[in-house]
């Protein structure tokens, strides 16, 4: 199973080679082993952390997964002169590869330690000693993929409609070296070190097939997929996440996340904002003020038209001092399903921080993701946002769209289907 919210139980655990020699060892000896010990844990002992989820399954894991703490994510390009035949071995790869990982073994056939000495090692080996953190590896596939000169990868006439590139929207600035890309690996993990073994090493396997576009670290989560999480924070100090679909809805994954048209049936396509946050002229506006731009409360995320975080906001509600308690402008009425047609989206964003400018302003922001079963959907919600009172605070800088194919089968691979007739 790929989901573990999903309908076939509970997350695996993850065993590694040697782990899995180990606990032959200790049932062998007669010690009840029920969980795996991961990349060769020192201790033998598991704790939460070291719960694994299982690569294969209906859909991608990494969607509705309950969001772990770390992001790392990359976009690759294929190198000029590769082949249809390098772009299934590649994605065969990366299958083999992300089986491992999840599970919390090493990469390839001896890992980091027990190939020849007189050869670069299979596993890069940051990751060894810890466990496998929750990791997911989701894929996708770039509209770019499909649109190359001479169709080299065959794969032309098999490209989604859905899968066109996004409008340029109102305010867009965006950067090319940031946006856009062929493939993209977004893996997420409890672990830093986790995410970022993950996507170096799948990184390194694409050597010679694909290259590294951009990439975007995240370290903490601003949305949720499970009603048991609790909703985490943006940058900009506002619960976010509140109103997101979950996991159990299964009627609102149908109708708004699942894709269900050909070879893409199961997937689902991902929007990737870099939306950097002007955080010092944020910090500098009245609290009240902030409220208003979003049409929430800071402290509890609830609406300004009343009640508790999860309260529905009540967009007819007028305010004492005129026009309505959730302000015309305010990010929650403009983005709000009953302003959209119905349209929901499933965000699974991060925030990031990236440095600073030569005023000593700090480079961060919002790493947006959100999933969606057509890319309209997003269009729409943006579209609506374009009198966000928020567009005073922030910055779309990058931009991406990828169709990410269902879940892989047991000995399949990743975007098979793409690939089959
Ligand atoms: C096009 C989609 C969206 C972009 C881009 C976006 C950027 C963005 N959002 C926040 C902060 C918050 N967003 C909140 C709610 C919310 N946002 C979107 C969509 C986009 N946001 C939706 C669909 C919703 C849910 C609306 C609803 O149904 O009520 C909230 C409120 C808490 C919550 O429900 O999550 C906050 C806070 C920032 C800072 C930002 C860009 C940097
Ligand atoms: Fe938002």
């Amino acid at each position: 199973m790929s989901d573990p919210t999903g309908p076939e139980g509970s997350p695996a655990r993850g065993v590694s080679r040697r782990g899995a020699l180990g606990m032959a060892a200790l049932a062998a000896a007669g010690t009840a082993v029920g969980f795996g010990v991961g990349r060769g844990t020192a201790s033998g002992s598991a704790s939460d952390d070291d719960g694994a989820y299982d690569f294969d399954g209906e859909h991608q894991a990494g969607i509705t997964t309950p969001v772990q703490r770390h992001l790392y994510f990359a976009s690759l390009d294929m190198t000029a002169g590769a082949t249809r035949e390098d772009l299934i071995s590649l994605l065969q790869e990366w299958t083999d590869a992300a089986r491992q990982l999840t599970a919390g073994q090493e990469v390839g056939d001896t890992g980091a330690v027990d190939g020849s000495p007189l050869a670069p090692p299979d596993d890069t080996g940051e990751a060894l000693g810890l466990g496998p953190h929750h990791l997911t590896v989701t894929f996708g596939l770039g509209p770019s993929l499909f649109t190359r000169d001479g169709d080299p990868f065959g794969i032309a006439a098999r490209r989604p409609e859905a899968l066109a590139p996004l409008p340029l929207f109102a305010f867009d600035l965006l950067e090319e070296p940031i946006s856009g890309g062929d493939l993209c690996i977004q893996a997420c993990a409890d672990d830093p070190q986790v995410v970022v073994h993950a996507i170096r090493n799948l990184s390194r396997i694409a050597f010679g097939r694909a290259q590294v576009r951009w990439t975007r670290l995240g370290y903490g989560r601003t949305s949720r997929t499970s009603a048991e999480q609790q909703t985490p924070r943006n940058l900009f100090g506002f619960k976010d996440g509140t109103a997101n679909i979950l996991s159990d809805d299964a009627k609102a994954l149908d109708r708004w996340v699942w894709a269900d048209d050909g070879w893409m049936a199961g997937g689902s396509y991902l929007v990737a904002r870099t939306i950097q946050m002007t955080i010092e002229s944020w910090d500098r506006t009245r609290l009240e003020e902030q409220e208003l731009v979003i049409g929430r409360s800071k402290g509890e995320g609830a609406p300004l038209s009343g009640g508790t975080e999860m309260t529905e906001p009540d967009l007819e509600m007028t305010s004492s001092t005129g026009g309505f308690a959730v302000p015309e402008t305010s990010h929650v009425r403009l983005a709000h399903p009953d302003r959209n047609d119905g349209v929901q989206l499933l965000r699974r964003g991060y925030n990031y921080v990236d440095g600073n400018n030569d005023l000593g302003q700090i480079t961060a922001g919002l790493f947006f993701l959100s999933f969606q079963r057509d890319p309209a959907q997003f269009v729409q919600v943006q579209n609506s946002l374009k009198t966000d009172a928020l567009n005073e605070y922030i910055r779309h800088v990058g931009s991406a769209l990828f169709a990410v194919p269902p879940g892989v089968r047991r000995g399949g691979y990743v975007g098979q289907g793409l690939f089959e007739s």
